[in-house]
Order: structure tokens, then C-alpha cells, then sequence
């Protein structure tokens, strides 16, 4: 990778710009450009697609998706720190990388980006969950995504391809899964990042479907879900009561027992209990 966009090694780019990871911003740090051009391969084809590329830190993954073709990315960066070691990138290829300092979260990418936009990202570990659910529940769908290559924590990774009736199996799951193809592309091991973090990481590669496998509405769906995955080892019954006075009534005409636990419960029959809460 190094010589094929001439910019130097990423131990390098550390040292020259200083870029002590920051614990507070989940910096760790991914300096292996074959390991960082294997994430970006499994973002898909990226020709003729716009890239968000959320924490691009030194610009390890981003200097990945720019050799593979992205039309444009553009990198949303908290840390200042690393604008410098972007900028450089930027000269490299010239007009296709776009870098915001900011939050991501604050970020509206449709502002900036021309559809079909894929994102791929080594997500700061404090905001990826938040990132990912709200790039789901969008009230409008499609999304303006077409893929999202994510890496996460490999418990959060299995939580997001989880089954029924498994113990990872909750509102990530569900709501990945309903309108999403989700899976695991690749394992990292800790030593593959600086500084090593405790845990082993995992890329999820997900696909957004044409329209959700099931009709529900975001919002009730996810209200649904986080209660019934809130008190797991209630019956249904117990875990929703909050929700609705006549909740049995709504699980039985979903065709759930009220007395069935969250876990065993199927994304369609969730998404027909979200739409019993909606009649009044
Ligand atoms: C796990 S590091 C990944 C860095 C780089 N992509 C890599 O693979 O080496 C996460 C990056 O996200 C940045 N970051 C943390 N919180 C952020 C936020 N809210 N918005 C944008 N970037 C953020 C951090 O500064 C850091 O550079």
C-alpha cells in the first residue's frame, strides 16, 4: 500500500504527527495497511460509490478505501490531532477525500455526499452502537446508505447476527436484522491494533434491504424491543406492562404467549407486536 499511494508507513505518520492514542476517543489505532486494504475490500465495490468513513484517526482504512476506488470519501474526525496526517492523504488523491473535524453524530452526510454512498468505519468503541441504531431506525427507508462495513467489539459484532433463542440475541439483533442482511466478514485479534485493546474485534458487513422484512414503524419497534430486552428473563407480560395497559391482549393478537421470555421471540412476530401497539 505504501507505494502504491507513495505516502509513508503509518508507524511513521504517528510518530511524525505525535498521535498518542486518547483513550477518551477509542483511539486504537489499526497501522497494518494489508490488514486496513482488507477491510476496505470487504466494503464491496467502491467505484462509482461516496464513502462516509466515521474516525479515520491516522487514515489507515481511508487510504484503503481511496485505493480501491471510492468516488469520494468523506472522514469524520473528532481529534484535530489527526487532520495533519489527512491533509497529507487529501494531497495524494487529489479531490476525493473531504475531512470534517467533528462529531459523526452531529454529522449529516447527505449534506455532503451524493448517493449511492457506502460507510465503512473502525468506530470509536464510545459511539458505534449509537451510530449503528440510529443508521437503522431512520422513519424513511431505504436509508442513505447502501452498505455499512463496521468494525465493533466481537461480543457486539455477535450480538448484531444473533439468533433467537440465543443469549446475544436482543435489539441490535432485531433491528439489524429487519431490515438489514447482516454478517461477520472478518476477526481481528487485539494485537492487531495500537494500543491493544482487551477485547478481540470483528468486522459486520451489512446490506440494506430494498424495504423491511416485516411492516412496523422504527420508532414503536425499538420502543418494543429495548423494553422486552430490558428485563430478558421477564415473561413478556411483565417486561411490557409499562408500555400499554392491555398489553396481553396486544401479545396475544400478535400471536405471542404472554407468558413467552423476549428471547424466544421472531423478528416477524416483534414486528406484528409493534403493530398491534400502534391500534388504538
Ligand atoms: C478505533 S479508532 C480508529 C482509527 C482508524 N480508523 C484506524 O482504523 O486506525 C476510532 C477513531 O474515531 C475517532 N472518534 C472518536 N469519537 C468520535 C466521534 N464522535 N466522531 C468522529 N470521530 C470520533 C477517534 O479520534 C479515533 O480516531
Amino acid at each position: 500500500m505504501a507505494q502504491i499511494d507513495g505516502l509513508p508507513p503509518l508507524s511513521e505518520v504517528i510518530r511524525t504527527h505525535q498521535l498518542s492514542a486518547k483513550k477518551s476517543l477509542g483511539q486504537n489505532f489499526l497501522l497494518d495497511l494489508n490488514l486496513t486494504a482488507k477491510i476496505a475490500r470487504q466494503a464491496g465495490d467502491l467505484s462509482g460509490c461516496d464513502v462516509l468513513e466515521v474516525g479515520p484517526g491516522p487514515g489507515g482504512l481511508t487510504r484503503g478505501l481511496l485505493a480501491e476506488g471510492a468516488r469520494r470519501v468523506l472522514a469524520v474526525e473528532k481529534d484535530p490531532r489527526c487532520l495533519p496526517a489527512l491533509a497529507e492523504i487529501a494531497d495524494a488523491y487529489p479531490g476525493r477525500l473531504q475531512v470534517i473535524q467533528g462529531d459523526a453524530l452531529e454529522v449529516n452526510p447527505l449534506e455532503h455526499l451524493t448517493p449511492p454512498i457506502r460507510v465503512a468505519a473502525n468506530l470509536p468503541y464510545n459511539v458505534g452502537t449509537e451510530l449503528l441504531v440510529r443508521w437503522l431506525t431512520p422513519k424513511d427507508w431505504p436509508p442513505f446508505w447502501q452498505s455499512l462495513t463496521l468494525m465493533f467489539q466481537r461480543e457486539v459484532a455477535e450480538r448484531i447476527v444473533a439468533q433467537p433463542g440465543t443469549k446475544k440475541y436482543g435489539r441490535l439483533a432485531l433491528l439489524a436484522q429487519w431490515r438489514a442482511d447482516a454478517r461477520i466478514v472478518m476477526e481481528l485479534p487485539p494485537e492487531a491494533f495500537v494500543p491493544a485493546p482487551k477485547v478481540h474485534s470483528a468486522v459486520v458487513h451489512l446490506t440494506a434491504l430494498d424495504k423491511p422484512r416485516f411492516e412496523a414503524d422504527p420508532a414503536v419497534l425499538s420502543r418494543v424491543v429495548g423494553a422486552a430486552f430490558n428485563q430478558r428473563r421477564k415473561m413478556l407480560r411483565a417486561a411490557l406492562k409499562a408500555l400499554s395497559p392491555d398489553i396481553e391482549d396486544r401479545l396475544r393478537a400478535a400471536g405471542i404467549p404472554p407468558t413467552e421470555r423476549a428471547e424466544q421471540v421472531s423478528l416477524e412476530a416483534f414486528c406484528a407486536l409493534a403493530r398491534e401497539m400502534t391500534r388504538s
